[in-house]
């Protein structure tokens, strides 16, 4: 599931650990893999990690625990993950949101923020059953739901070492900018 595989003696072209974060359906995922490929170093996703610990998919961890128990679990999860020096992490989009997370990603790495508009976002959360949050929703809820949750998550989100538009971003452009925006 995390391709730890890598054996790049450069990995991540030394940049350390690079925390990708941003609200759901930015595309964290799919960057970070794409990102740590480029970089030729490992990829690590928070969600697929808490699934692989627990046994159970991110729907049926709420279903049993509740929210309040899917963070707890999710920042014990960020702040004990054995990272590799160099490496990719694709956070889930609340992640940043809660207890001291942000702040710790800040100190161990660089985050960086893929920004997209809440009606992109609508269009990249078609499937939306494996998202509990969001599972109920039809497109008009959902949009008003983004906003409203945008707005709560932007002054944590804001607090990123690099912000990107993700829209259109290729895996070259987003180490570019990373590369460039994580010296000033
Ligand atoms: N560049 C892209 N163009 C179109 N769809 C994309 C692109 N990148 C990701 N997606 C799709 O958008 C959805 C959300 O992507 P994902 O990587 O899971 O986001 P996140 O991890 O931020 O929630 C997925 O269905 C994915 O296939
Ligand atoms: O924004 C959120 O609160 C969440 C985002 C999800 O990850 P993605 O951002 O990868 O979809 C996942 O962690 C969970 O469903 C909660
Ligand atoms: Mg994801």
């Amino acid at each position: 599931m995390n391709d730890r595989n890598s054996s790049s003696p450069l990995g991540a072209e030394g940049l350390g650990i690079i925390f990708l974060i941003g609200y759901m359906g930015c595309g964290k995922s799919t960057k970070a893999k794409q990102l740590a490929h480029r970089l030729d170093c490992p990829v690590i996703d928070l969600d697929a990690e808490i699934v692989s610990r627990t046994g159970k998919t991110i729907a049926e961890y709420f279903e049993a625990f509740g929210e309040s128990g899917f963070r707890d679990y999710e920042s014990e999860t960020l702040k004990t993950y054995p990272y590799p020096e160099n490496c990719v992490v694709a956070t889930g989009g609340g992640l940043p949101c809660f207890f001291d997370n942000m702040d710790w990603m800040n100190t161990n790495g660089t985050t960086a923020y893929l920004e997209m508009q809440p009606a992109q976002l609508v269009s990249r959360l078609q499937n939306r059953q494996k998202r509990p949050l969001i599972k109920d929703l039809d497109d008009e809820q959902l949009l008003e739901f983004i906003n409203v949750k945008l707005a709560e998550r932007n002054p944590f989100y804001t607090k990123a070492k690099v912000i990107v538009n993700a829209f259109d971003l290729d895996a070259e452009k987003l180490k570019e900018v990373i590369k460039m925006q994580s010296k000033t």
